[in-house]
């Protein structure tokens, strides 16, 4: 039986005091919930975030990450500082990402595997826009990312990845996919997983919903077969965040 996940994607909000009270605030509506909890913070927050969730069992991981060790790579932050720092969890290759940075599927790879090797859980991030689901291009989409991401993973690490099926016309838009979009993608991509490292991977591997997901929807997304959680954007800034993280 997979365990479920819910991350919050903080995005570039949340200057560091705002961080702590926002933890503050949450954190004792975390301790009873049957999920993964994790806060995703940026780069910023990290320290005291880590601080500040102390004694409870919420993880907190990264927004993003740059594949070398250290060096002169100004403004870019290294695996070692994420671990070093306490972090367990990193985004990789959101669409915000992608696009406004210019983030391509061999740097979401190359990012991956040094997650990895630093014992970081990557969250893997996939998605199609709106002219593409148009197009009927989605699944081939969503299959050249994941493939191309976990190129060169072992079926060992593949299995401890979170996959995050994001569809970009349903980020911060209000409009969420609906549960049979949802679960057709997600399933997809376990199928992907399945033909590249055999069913017992595929079982195994959690993949998440994010788009708009809300109080209000969080529990019919969650109750799909293939859906094993969410990656919560705007709603993860909101006392709203309990109720998704308890969602049952
Ligand atoms: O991008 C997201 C999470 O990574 C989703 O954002 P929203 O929940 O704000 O739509």
């Amino acid at each position: 039986m997979r365990r479920k996940v819910v991350a919050g994607n903080w995005k570039m909000n949340m200057t560091p005091s705002e961080a702590v009270a926002l933890v503050k605030e949450l954190k004792p509506n975390m301790e009873n919930s049957d999920v993964d909890v994790i806060f995703c913070v940026p780069s910023i927050d990290i320290v005291p975030v880590v601080e500040a969730c102390k004694g409870t069992k919420i993880s907190v991981g990264a927004e993003n990450m740059y594949y070398e060790e250290k060096g002169a790579y100004t403004g870019e932050v290294s695996p070692q500082m994420l671990v070093d720092a306490g972090v367990s969890y990193v985004i990789i290759g959101h669409s915000e990402r992608r696009q406004y940075f210019k983030e391509d599927n061999e740097m979401v790879n190359r990012k991956i595997r040094k997650a990895i090797e630093h014992d970081i859980i990557p969250i893997i991030c996939c998605g199609e826009t709106l002219e593409e689901r148009e197009a009927g291009i989605t699944l081939t989409l969503i299959k050249k990312q994941i493939v191309s991401a976990l190129k060169y993973v072992s079926p060992e690490n593949a299995q401890r990845c979170i996959i995050a099926y994001e569809p970009i016309w349903a980020i911060g838009t209000g409009r969420v996919a609906t549960t049979q979009q949802a679960q057709e993608v997600c399933c997809s991509i376990r199928g992907i997983i399945r033909d590249i490292y055999g069913t017992q991977i595929a079982d195994a591997i959690r993949i998440l919903y994010g788009g708009s997901v809300n109080a209000g929807n969080a529990l019919q997304l969650f109750s799909e077969p293939d859906i094993d959680g969410g990656l919560v954007g705007g709603a993860s800034l909101k006392p709203e965040f309990s109720k998704i993280v308890n969602y049952q």
